[in-house]
């Protein structure tokens, strides 16, 4: 772990891996990097978002991108640190990254519940939600993407604190969202576009999914998700659904780009990466660079398509 060079971005890391690596590449290049912690876990660890981009006076449109916010889908996270590989590694020489790194910033946050994660490194590969308790209650976590203000609790969420999908005692009720909800409330203005990994189902859904309603910018989202499915599936031929989280998934309340969408951030988007099931949230290390390379075309579609409107 430690300098990026050093590092592997084609193994699931440690957390402890991958907090030594943002220190390192966010010194690497002042120009076009730097990090900040937007608040710390129910634990008390840091949680860290690199902000990518051409270093500017004035404030640059922005895109924000979460990985890791359930804790046992690692290839999430996975993406995360090859996207800013990729950032780095391409810019000066990549068109499209060059205009896009000049004319916006791109904030990552690579790890959203840290907490999650290192649980499944040292006692449960199968944990999601966060790792909360409350006196009272015998059991630890809720589900972050049902504790956003989004139709809280409506449908598809659990009250029951021992479910998968606990919504949580109150919308943000867990420091974790608290943390990124109000950094992007803090950023609002800047935030055109809101894009969240998890896995899997390789679908890419948009809102709602707190309700079956169409979304007013429904015709539009669905139009860049297929353009962007498509230059996914270009690569490997890897195939994704587009459509809204209700009737592509299920129903579910309290979800980060519902959320992100109602505060007025047109373009939210959650990408549920590979694969189908046949190893689920376990996808092996072996998938880890495929998975990655077809997901930053998808990632670069949408991106152009925001730099343009
Ligand atoms: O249940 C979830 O939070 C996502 C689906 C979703 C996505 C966006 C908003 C509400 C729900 C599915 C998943 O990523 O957790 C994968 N899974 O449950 O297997
Ligand atoms: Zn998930």
């Amino acid at each position: 772990g430690g300098s990026p060079r050093a590092h592997s971005y084609t193994k699931y890391n440690t957390w402890s891996d991958i907090q030594n690596w943002m220190n390192s590449i966010s010194s690497s290049n002042p120009n076009l990097i730097s990090k900040q912690v937007i608040g710390n876990t129910y634990e008390g660890r840091p949680m860290t978002v690199l902000k990518l981009g051409k270093a500017s006076s004035s404030a640059k449109p922005a895109i924000f991108m979460d990985c890791g916010i359930h804790a046992r889908e690692w290839i999430s996270p996975a993406f995360c640190q090859w996207f800013v590989k990729e950032a780095l590694s391409t810019y000066g020489s990549d068109s499209q990254m060059t205009s896009l790194l000049n004319q916006m910033d791109v904030f990552v946050l690579p790890v959203f519940n840290i907490d999650g994660y290192a649980y499944t490194h040292t006692n449960n590969r199968m944990w999601r939600k966060t790792r909360s308790s409350r006196s009272g209650s015998s059991c630890v976590g809720a589900d972050p993407n049902r504790n956003f203000d989004a139709g809280w609790c409506t449908l598809g969420a659990s009250s029951n604190p021992c479910s998968d999908t606990f919504c949580g005692y109150s919308p943000e009720s867990e420091i974790e969202v608290k943390n990124v909800a109000d950094f992007i409330r803090r950023n609002k203005s800047v935030i055109k576009a809101y894009i969240t990994m998890h896995s899997y189902s390789q679908l890419l859904l948009f809102p709602y999914s707190y309700k079956y309603g169409l979304a007013a910018d429904h015709s539009e989202l669905l139009k860049v998700a297929q353009g962007a499915s498509a230059a996914l599936q270009s690569l490997y031929g890897t195939r994704y659904t587009s459509g809204p989280g209700a009737t592509t998934i299920y129903p579910a309340a309290g979800g980060s780009d519902d959320w992100a969408y109602d505060l007025g951030v047109k373009y939210s988007y959650t990408f549920e990466l590979r694969d189908t099931g046949r190893y689920g949230f376990l996808l092996p290390e072996s998938q880890i660079k495929p998975t990655c390379e077809e997901t930053m075309l998808a990632f670069k579609y949408i991106a152009a398509y925001v730099q343009k409107n």
